[in-house]
């Protein structure tokens, strides 16, 4: 399959295919056949090489009806395809918009390698990909690495369309962050809140503070409460050095998986050897804390409301009907998925939304006068009780969804059955990319796109982000929409109202707020180049506990 598109590209490209038939040229020099017959050996030679290819290229069109419609993209080279367009254009979601501009504003073919793979740039595109054809869509590629590193346990993030994935979204859905599980979690939250306020406080007022590793730390402690019940994690900065390694080899660009066919990709690339060593050592982890689950006294657990996700996950491999039995290496591959989907993606968001709070001092005033009104009274702090009324609050998270969406370009989905898509092929087997982040900054579709102004969302009928406006999509849509976005929204509007409840902010040595440098750097979840360091002045005090 591969193969087959990628060949059909690099004709589709090639030199041959970019020259259109240059058709008045080619009649001046289309002799009489009597002329031929007096011109000499070379010249009808040359009359050949003309002839040639344009009769190809005329039979390729008279075969038009049946052919493939393949969407447009731009010229490629032979072995890499296009990845050159994307090593010279930085950021893969900012290559991708530009290309996009000219070659595919709605649909786009590259080809990464030997792997076909189509760009959805534009919410008429998502929408056909994440709606109309959804069920076609909903599958993930599955590359030699993952294969490598899944060995037959998927999981729930990276996991082929199928009965194992379903069983195991409806476990997350219904069981591990329902809504009900989410509010379970609540004393979990507002613990290692009070963690991150009383940390922000001892620092405050004599020296900066490092918002990002504060953040980080906040999110990594409470997800792994939520996950194994307490926030010791053996080798926990260890863990989470692996996973950062881990996926920066997983999204699909090591050379065994640009080349799946090849294996000499295999033997020349150290992929492999660091998959199966992260592999090995975060299994090992893993395999601890389940023993650990095993033999605790069952009445530890007993609680509903007091399990954490490895005793419901245990709890239902006890009771699962043996026709999609959840094994221990599920089990193992769901708790790296939540804890990899969870810490970055939420921990970069609130990172966002206070730069963008540090950059934007007039909407940073209006956020805080809400939230200090608002709180007023209410046991001196921020309750997740009190969110419900933060609309602007609510509207800055949004804001920063949409200028700085964690997964630029969602997950990646492949298609399982050749569809036609606006009027264009995209065949069985590609790999489909839906660029989120520059279909939230299109300026078709938004006034102002890369203004951050929460206003916006302020406005009656304002688009959503939960799936059904495909002009903002920052937890994706469909049936593969991100299933922890209570989970971590809560997190985030938590921690945003109770940091602007009791300080002030400004940057260090008296840096102005339109020099805080708002860089992106490469990353899973697309985090900002340089930490946010603050300046933290208390104003509300923080209550013991
Ligand atoms: C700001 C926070 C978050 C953002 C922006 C985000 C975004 C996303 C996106 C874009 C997807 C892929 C959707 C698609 O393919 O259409 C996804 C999938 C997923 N997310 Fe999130 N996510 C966030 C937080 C979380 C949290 C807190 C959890 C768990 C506690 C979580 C668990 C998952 C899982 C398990 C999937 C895979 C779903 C599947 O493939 O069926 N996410 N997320």
């Amino acid at each position: 399959m591969h193969q087959h598109c990628s060949t059909r590209l690099w004709f589709k490209n090639s030199s041959v295919g970019a020259l259109q038939p240059p058709v008045p040229i080619v009649e001046e020099a289309t002799p009489s056949p009597a002329m031929a017959a007096d011109l000499p050996l070379y010249q009808l030679l040359l009359l050949l090489l003309l002839l040639v290819p344009l009769f190809f290229l005329l039979s390729t069109r008279r075969r038009a009806p049946n052919a493939q419609r393949l969407p447009p993209g731009p010229w490629a080279l032979p072995v890499i395809g296009h990845l050159h367009h994307l090593a010279a254009r930085g950021l893969p979601h900012r290559a991708m918009r530009d290309l996009a501009r000219r070659h595919g504003p709605h649909l786009m073919l590259l080809r990464f390698g030997e792997v076909p793979v189509v760009v959805a740039s534009s919410p008429a595109a998502a929408r056909e990909v994440m709606r109309t054809h959804d069920a076609a869509f909903a599958s993930r590629p599955m590359s030699p690495m993952s294969r490598l590193w899944f060995q037959g346990a998927d999981g729930i993030l990276f996991a082929p369309c199928g009965d194992a994935w379903r069983q195991l979204r409806r476990v997350c859905t219904q069981e591990l962050l329902s809504a009900r599980r989410v509010q379970a979690f609540r004393p979990v939250r507002e613990d290692e809140l009070r963690r991150l306020l009383h940390s922000v406080a001892a620092a405050s007022g004599r020296r900066p503070v490092n918002l990002t590793e504060s953040f980080k730390t906040y999110i990594a402690d409470s997800t792994v409460r939520a996950i194994i019940g307490s926030r010791r994690l053996r080798d926990r900065d260890a863990y989470l050095r692996m996973l950062k390694g881990l996926f920066a080899i997983m999204p699909g660009m090591s050379l065994p998986d640009l080349f799946p066919s090849s294996r000499l990709a295999m033997l020349l690339s150290r992929a492999p050897a660091s998959i199966l060593a992260y592999r090995r050592s975060m299994r090992l982890i893993m395999d601890g804390i389940i023993q650990e689950h095993r033999d605790r006294t069952p009445a530890a657990a007993d609680d509903d409301d007091e399990e954490d996700f490895v005793d419901v996950l245990l709890r239902l491999q006890k009771e699962a009907d043996s026709q999609f039995p959840l094994t221990t290496e599920n089990i193992k591959t769901v708790m790296l998925d939540i804890f990899g989907a969870s810490t970055e993606t939420s921990s970069t968001t609130l990172d966002w939304a206070m730069a963008e709070l540090l950059r934007n001092p007039r909407t940073m005033e209006k956020a805080q006068r809400e939230v200090r009104q608002s709180l007023a009274g209410r046991r001196g702090t921020a309750t997740e009780d009190a969110l419900a009324d933060l609309h602007y609050l609510r509207c800055v998270v949004k804001e920063s969804l949409r200028l700085h969406p964690p997964a630029t370009m969602l997950v990646p989905r492949q298609c399982q059955a050749p569809r036609r898509v606006l009027g264009l092929d995209v065949p069985a087997g590609t790999t489909v990319l839906v660029n989120a982040w520059a279909i939230g900054r299109d300026p078709a579709h938004w006034d102002d796109p890369d203004r951050f102004s929460p206003e916006r969302f302020e406005r009656s009928g304002a688009r959503d982000f939960r799936g059904a406006d495909f002009e903002f999509i920052p937890f994706g849509a469909g049936r593969r929409i991100c299933p922890g976005m209570a989970f971590g929204l809560a997190h985030i509007e938590l921690a945003l109202a109770a940091l602007l409840l009791h300080f002030d902010w400004s940057l260090p040595g008296g840096t102005p707020a339109e020099e805080l440098d708002m860089t992106e750097a490469f990353g899973i979840a697309t985090p900002r180049r340089h930490d946010l360091w603050v300046v933290a002045v208390p104003r509300v005090p923080v209550p013991e506990n």
